[in-house]
């Protein structure tokens, strides 16, 4: 029987139990299924269990089947809808949606739709099942609110039943068309491209002509986003099947593959010393011109020039070793010549292996010889960017706006970098900066038409789809290099928000630009507004911060709080405080301790951890990769929590000299408290930052107060036999 058929909902939860007992441990997985959705015609019913893996024996079926989409598009309950191809092609009006998950071989929750209403189903520790819709004892109440902040799941949720329609239709999106999205802090972003991504993947999604040998890059900006994205593709099963890697590291390991010699990142501290000891100033943004697109176009012309004159050169000298015109039968691509060139010489040593006659073999030696000195020649890209960089008249007419004598210290600046440690004999030394990496892959792209792979880097290869994370950090350099790094500009999927924008140092071109860059009639940009990470109270916060519309939309919660302590003895009580009270209530919360001060990090750490340990509560210092993303406190940077998300966020140094007033610090401010699902406190020492004044104010937090007790508000209730007892008098006392 179908379990639409059955009319109590608690019973259908019992029979979700039944069989999730038996599944779980069969399939090994927590939630056997996820979604459920059943339909009728007169002649049969239908049901579909959705699941993260699919499983024909027990009828469960994967979620990126087309099926699942009549459950991912919330029809209404008697909503018509038909079964395409592979299925018959049936018809029949919805009966039911369910949506479940289970733990430890239970069924934990199940939300119910069908023609008698909703139901939200929970079981509670003695096994029993409860609906929250329907009126409970105020004991039952507290049974279930205690139930449900226990067993919230250490970790990152699954999403497969939670998916909005609208996030369901970006994922299946049509491949024909790149995929950008702008949306609010904790909207969906990064799920939706991860998703996408796995839908993509599907062996059965014959439409995408996907096959084992697809390859995906997704690239992102930090390393701590890095580790928590890989943990997120976990319950994806996309761990083996795509790269993971942060820009920086992605360019390294890519240049490495094709450059030979030696690459070193400046550090930060080095470059300002250096550049002092030279009495260079560096204040004009001169490095931001590295991102300007306007150097690519000039590579561009630069390599399409020396394309042309290399050929020439080998045409000069090659006549009189090359009888057979060989070199008639090799391409000339406008500008990938390098890659031509090693084709070319590939050919001319298989010819050698083959030749016999020792003249023969002696002419195509030379040919080879003449081909191996280009070769070396055209690949000396540090070399080429330094002197592109010095090139001023040519920068200023790529860079529109550029002053000569800007463009003359951008010359003088590489030369700066790129001359230290370097040998007498040597043009230049192996040190560039961050920025370099970029300059230096789009120099190779052009020269070689993709990125080179391959024992000696012989061959190129372009990725078959690329996700961009937090794009509105990238410069446009590197965004172009990005492109430029996929088959096809259809196969992108791109996502960020320019709020969030927390490396002021890079321009971020734009959502137009990028869609213009995508060179595609129906590159569209797509905006997701429904925050799901945070309670409202927390996103009303975060919005004040940026100036951002408000939108009374959202969870309900914990306000946010701003305290005064009096010392840093105050401070850690203040923390740990708060701390064992969140663990008391949520066991497997994630508790973050964000600091602006990065010298107080390690001895904030060390306290909370002595404070804490009785209670077995572990606190770690995380930086980069070195995130856990499991209960316990972190205490970190507010750089590195971007992307990420906590339980909870204690900002502990929240005060004006750490957090004054200007762009950056709000947009820092929006980041931290965006990462908050459930809890934000700030604590400071001395003036408060301005940035969180609204705290305090009553009148801010009106609308949030009078949005929830409207939800809740109850007409009064009037019973005519209750209103006649009451006024009916029968007894007169005088
Ligand atoms: N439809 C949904 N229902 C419930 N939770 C969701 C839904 N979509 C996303 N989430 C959850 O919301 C949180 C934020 O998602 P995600 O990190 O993808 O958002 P984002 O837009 O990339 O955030 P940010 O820009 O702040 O980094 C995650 O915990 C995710 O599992």
């Amino acid at each position: 029987m179908s379990l639409a058929n059955e009319k109590e909902p608690i019973k259908i939860a019992e029979r979700v139990n039944e069989e999730f007992q038996v599944l779980a441990p069969k399939l090994e997985l927590d939630t056997p299924w996820h979604a459920y959705v059943s339909f009728k015609n007169k002649k049969e019913d239908f049901e579909f269990r959705i699941g993260a893996v699919a499983n024909k024996e027990e009828k469960i079926v994967d979620w990126r089947h087309p099926v699942a989409k009549f459950y991912y598009q919330k029809l209404n309950i008697g909503e018509e809808i038909e079964l395409e191809p592979p299925f018959r092609s049936i018809q029949g009006a919805v009966t039911a949606f369910g949506a479940a998950e289970g733990y430890s071989g239970y069924l934990k929750s199940l939300e119910w739709s069908d023609l008698n209403g909703t139901a939200k189903i929970v079981r509670l520790d003695d096994g029993s099942f409860v609906d929250l819709n329907n009126t409970q004892s105020k004991e039952e109440n507290e049974k279930t609110t205690q139930v449900l902040k226990q067993s919230q799941q250490e970790g990152l949720p699954d999403l497969i039943s939670l998916l909005t329609p609208e996030q369901y239709e970006l994922i299946t999106q049509k491949t024909s068309e790149p995929l950008i999205i702008q949306g609010r802090a904790g909207s969906g972003k990064t799920s939706v491209a991860l998703h996408r991504v796995s839908w993509l993947l599907w062996d059965e999604n014959e439409e995408h002509g996907i096959n084992k040998k697809t390859k995906v890059l997704v690239v992102m900006f930090n390393k701590s986003l890095q580790s928590f994205v890989k943990q997120s593709i976990k319950s994806l099963n996309l761990e083996d099947k795509i790269e993971i890697n942060t820009f920086h590291s992605w360019a390294i390991s890519a240049l490495e593959s094709v450059y030979k010699g030696q690459l070193e990142t400046i550090s930060g501290k080095n470059l300002k010393k250096l550049f002092d000891k030279y009495f260079f100033k560096d204040n004009e943004k001169l490095g931001m011109i590295k991102s300007h697109a306007g150097i690519s176009q000039l590579m561009e012309v630069y390599v399409k020039a020396q394309a042309k004159k290399t050929w020439d050169f080998i045409e000069g000298k090659i006549p009189a070793y090359d009888t057979d015109n060989i070199r008639f039968k090799f391409k000339r691509s406008e500008t990938a010549y390098v890659q031509d060139i090693i084709e070319f010489r590939q050919e001319i040593k298989r010819l050698i292996l083959k030749e016999e006659d020792e003249y023969e073999k002696k002419r195509l030696e030379q040919i080879e010889i003449l081909l191996q000195n280009v070769y070396e020649k055209s690949i000396l890209y540090k070399e080429e960017l330094l002197s592109l960089l010095s090139h001023w008249e040519w920068l200023m007419k790529c860079i529109p706006g550029l002053t000569e004598e800007k463009a003359k210290k951008i010359g003088q600046r590489q030369k700066i970098i790129q001359s230290e440690g370097k040998a007498s004999s040597a043009k230049v030394g192996k040190y560039v900066e961050y920025d370099d990496y970029a300059l230096l892959l789009r120099l190779v792209q052009l020269k070689r038409g993709g990125l080179p792979y391959g024992l000696l880097g012989e061959n190129i290869f372009k990725f078959d789809h690329l996700v961009i994370d937090e794009a509105q950090d990238f410069g446009a350099m590197q965004l172009l290099v990005l492109l430029e790094s996929v088959n096809s500009r259809t196969g992108v999927t791109i996502v960020g928000d320019t709020n969030q924008k927390i490396f002021p140092e890079k321009e971020f071109i734009g959502w137009d630009e990028i869609a213009k860059q995508l060179n595609f009639g129906n590159a569209k940009v797509t905006r997701l507004e429904v925050g799901h990470r945070s309670t409202l109270p927390i996103m009303w916060l975060a919005d004040s911060v940026i100036g951002s519309e408000k939108i009374l939309q959202g969870r309900q919660g914990a306000y946010p709080q701003i305290i005064s302590v009096q010392s840093y003895f105050k401070l850690k009580e203040q923390i740990t405080h708060f701390i064992l009270k969140r663990i008391e209530e949520a066991p497997h919360a994630h508790i973050c301790v964000v600091l602006h001060d990065k010298q107080m990090i390690e001895a904030l750490k060390n306290d909370l951890q002595s404070l804490l340990k009785f209670k077995k509560i572990e606190v770690r210092q995380s930086e980069r990769e070195s995130f856990e993303f499991r209960k316990g406190v972190t205490v970190t940077n507010i750089h590195q929590i971007k992307g990420l998300e906590f339980d909870s966020i204690i900002i502990a140094d929240a005060n004006n000299k750490y957090w004054p007033d200007d762009i950056d610090n709000r947009r820092l401010m929006y980041v931290a408290i965006t990462r908050a699902q459930e809890n934000f406190l700030a604590l400071y020492e001395g003036q408060p930052t301005p940035l969180l004044e609204v705290l305090n104010e009553k009148e801010f937090w009106r609308p949030v107060e009078r949005f929830f007790t409207q939800k809740e508000f109850k007409p009064v209730e009037i019973i005519a036999e209750e209103l006649d007892e009451a006024l009916t008098v029968f007894d007169l006392e005088f």
